[in-house]
């Protein structure tokens, strides 16, 4: 059991399954510039460092595309942007127990929030067409200040937000970028092992629990 004050949520590949919207946009992409059609598995495993990182290493092929800090050609961008406004919300959805999850947290008075690396311009629309918008007390989008997760500035940031320490605070992610930001923020730690985690198996990392699903992280939890 951990006893916290607050619980901050990754979002992609935590509490949605967004990879389908992802793909129809890098497919829409990559056809716009006369390239190849790219892999759902890949997609899957691109998600995590936000959108720039994910155009490059679509364009490329490598995750280790993420690593160079040149941001991605202007127009490839733009064109990603261009066809994910379009497919944002579409066919993404919550994982099997998140909803109960969130309920169950919520009901336990703890304030909740949503840290990811997507940018704010499709994270607000997405959140308000899963229906997860309601249960958030504070939004941190990868674009919104100057350092994104694994960085704990984001989480520093919303806990300040929410008034709660971080080490009275419990972040849930999917992914090696979460538990750097949560550990290194000072936080506890849980990761659900069905996320992106860019191909890796999250078991590896020194998480304080991997948890199934959501619903199952709230049964491990108490309001300190
Ligand atoms: O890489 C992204 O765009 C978002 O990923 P995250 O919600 O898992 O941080
Ligand atoms: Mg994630």
């Amino acid at each position: 059991m951990v006893a916290v004050k607050a619980v901050l949520l990754d979002l992609d590949g935590t509490l949605l399954d967004t990879v389908l919207d992802l793909h129809a946009a890098a497919n829409g992409m990559q056809r716009d510039l006369g390239n190849a059609e790219v892999a759902i598995e890949d997609i899957r495993a691109y998600v995590g460092r936000g959108i720039p990182n994910l155009v490059k290493r679509v364009l490329a092929g490598v995750l280790e595309a993420a690593d160079d800090p040149t941001p991605p050609p202007a127009d490839a961008l733009a064109s990603f942007k261009k066809h994910y406004e379009h497919f944002n919300g579409r066919a993404a959805k919550p994982f099997p127990g998140v909803m109960e999850g969130v309920r169950a947290l919520k009901a336990m008075g703890l304030p909740l929030g949503v840290i990811t690396n997507k940018a704010q311009a499709f994270t607000l629309p997405l959140l308000e067409r899963t229906g997860l918008a309601p249960f958030m007390d504070v939004v941190v989008s990868g674009d919104i200040l100057p350092k994104p997760k694994p960085d704990p500035m984001p989480v520093i940031w919303a806990c300040g937000r929410l008034g709660v320490s971080p080490a009275d605070t419990l972040l849930i992610g999917d992914s090696v970028h979460d538990f750097k930001a949560g550990r290194s923020g000072g936080c506890k730690v849980f990761l659900v092992p069905y996320g992106y985690n860019e191909g890796q198996d999250v078991r590896g990392l020194d998480a304080d629990a991997i948890v199934e699903t959501l619903f199952d992280a709230a049964q491990l939890v108490t309001r300190a």
